[in-house]
């Protein structure tokens, strides 16, 4: 354990790295995938399960955590990695994109954001400064600055408009933070689709100085393409010797096309969220469990898969205890897809190590049939 943070980069294959991120709480091997903790716990995951999957790092979110049970509530209880039982990193999310996208009633101005909470209606305000208290509260190891997130599609005045206000809210999230040894902030990247307002928005962030970089405001409905387009030159634009995080990714695809264009930690709810709606991701393309072709079928969901879903159970018994609305249904599925995904960031680490990346990601496309398997 260090009492430092810090990021070693040990090799590259073309753009795409792999390195560790050394906090006080542990190691976190990148490429990373970093399971989303949303109101203190993995949905359907007991800790140690979360552990077994492979991740080192979890997401942890301020907007919901300030509603319910209260960041002060989690402070006095010992802080999020205590409340929740997970001690090795945590990273939380500012609350200004779950804000937009969750609350009610919202008002945005240059301090900041009022809304109405999507739980109880009670009224709150965010600001950079309250984020970086709340996620010093929360007692996070890497906070995010408050930003906002424009909703695609939106002109370009607006992305500009927007982006800027993030940059002077990273300034006041960078002071705010304080001096905190051990705990790293990242800046967001913000600017949309549009190249010079990405370019514009890394070099606001460099002068400002972070210990990690975001790019934002991707994964909000402009498609693959376009995101693969954005990748192509916005983490260039972003400091060398500094993790570089992918917000809000994404589909096993779209996991390897980010690594390949230099991308080192992504987010996503997708295998947790879709574990509970019968999804299935495997090397061999995506399932649906509910399907009825599954009712008497005795093979494992993947032949290859190691998790308990795949060692221990037929895609008939999980088609039934789907049907059924078991818990153990959630149960077996999140871990399964959580178990696929830290494998897919597990072979490319490896990959790239070896300098053997690009043949990873031939043999990664050619195993997935078009649609249900
Ligand atoms: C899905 N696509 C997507 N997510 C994004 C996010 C939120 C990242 C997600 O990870 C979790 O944070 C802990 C949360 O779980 C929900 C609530 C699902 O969302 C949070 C973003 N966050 C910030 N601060 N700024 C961004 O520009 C941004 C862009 C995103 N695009």
């Amino acid at each position: 354990m260090s009492e430092r943070f810090s990021f070693d980069l040990h090799a590259r294959d073309g753009k795409a790295r792999t390195g560790v991120i050394q906090t006080p709480r542990g190691a976190v091997r990148t490429p990373a995938f970093m399971p989303v903790g949303t109101a203190a716990t993995v949905k359907a995951m007991m800790p140690e399960s979360v552990r077994a999957t492979g991740a080192d790092i979890l997401l942890g979110n301020t907007y919901h955590l300030m509603l319910r049970p209260t960041a002060e509530r989690i402070d006095r209880l010992g802080g999020l990695h205590k409340f929740m039982n997970w001690e090795r990193p945590i990273l939380t999310d500012s609350g200004g994109f779950q804000v937009m996208s969750l609350a009610g009633l919202r008002k945005l101005t240059e301090k900041g954001v009022t809304f109405k909470s999507h739980i109880d209606g009670s009224k709150h305000e965010l600001t950079p400064e309250r984020s970086m208290e709340i996620q010093r509260l929360l007692g996070s190891d890497i906070v995010m600055c408050f930003d906002e997130c424009p909703a695609l599609p939106a002109d370009r005045d607006r992305i500009a408009e927007s982006m800027r206000l993030s940059m002077r809210w990273a300034e006041r999230s960078r002071a705010a933070f304080g001096d905190r040894p051990g705990h790293a902030l990242f800046g967001i990247m913000q600017g949309g689709l549009e190249q010079d307002l990405r370019e514009e928005s890394a070099e606001a962030l460099k002068a400002i100085g972070f210990e990690g970089y975001a790019v934002g405001g991707l994964a909000v409905g402009e498609g693959q393409e376009a995101m693969f387009d954005c990748l192509d030159y916005a983490p260039g634009f972003l400091p060398e010797d500094k993790p570089r995080y992918l917000m809000g990714v994404g589909k096993p695809d779209d996991i390897v096309g980010a690594v390949k264009r230099g991308i080192d930690m992504m987010d996503c709810v997708l295998p947790s969220r879709s574990g509970r709606t019968g999804q299935v991701f495997t090397r061999h393309g995506v399932l649906n469990i509910k399907n009825a072709r599954h009712i008497d079928d005795p093979r494992p969901l993947d032949e290859a898969c190691t998790c308990p879903a795949c060692r221990n159970f037929s895609r008939a018994y999980l088609h039934h205890v789907f049907r059924s609305q078991e818990i153990i249904s959630s149960m077996l599925l999140t871990w399964h897809n959580l178990h696929y995904f830290q494998e897919i960031m597990a072979g490319m680490r490896e990959a790239i190590a070896a300098g053997t990346f690009a043949a990873w990601e031939a043999d990664f496309h050619a195993g997935r049939a078009q649609g249900d398997i």
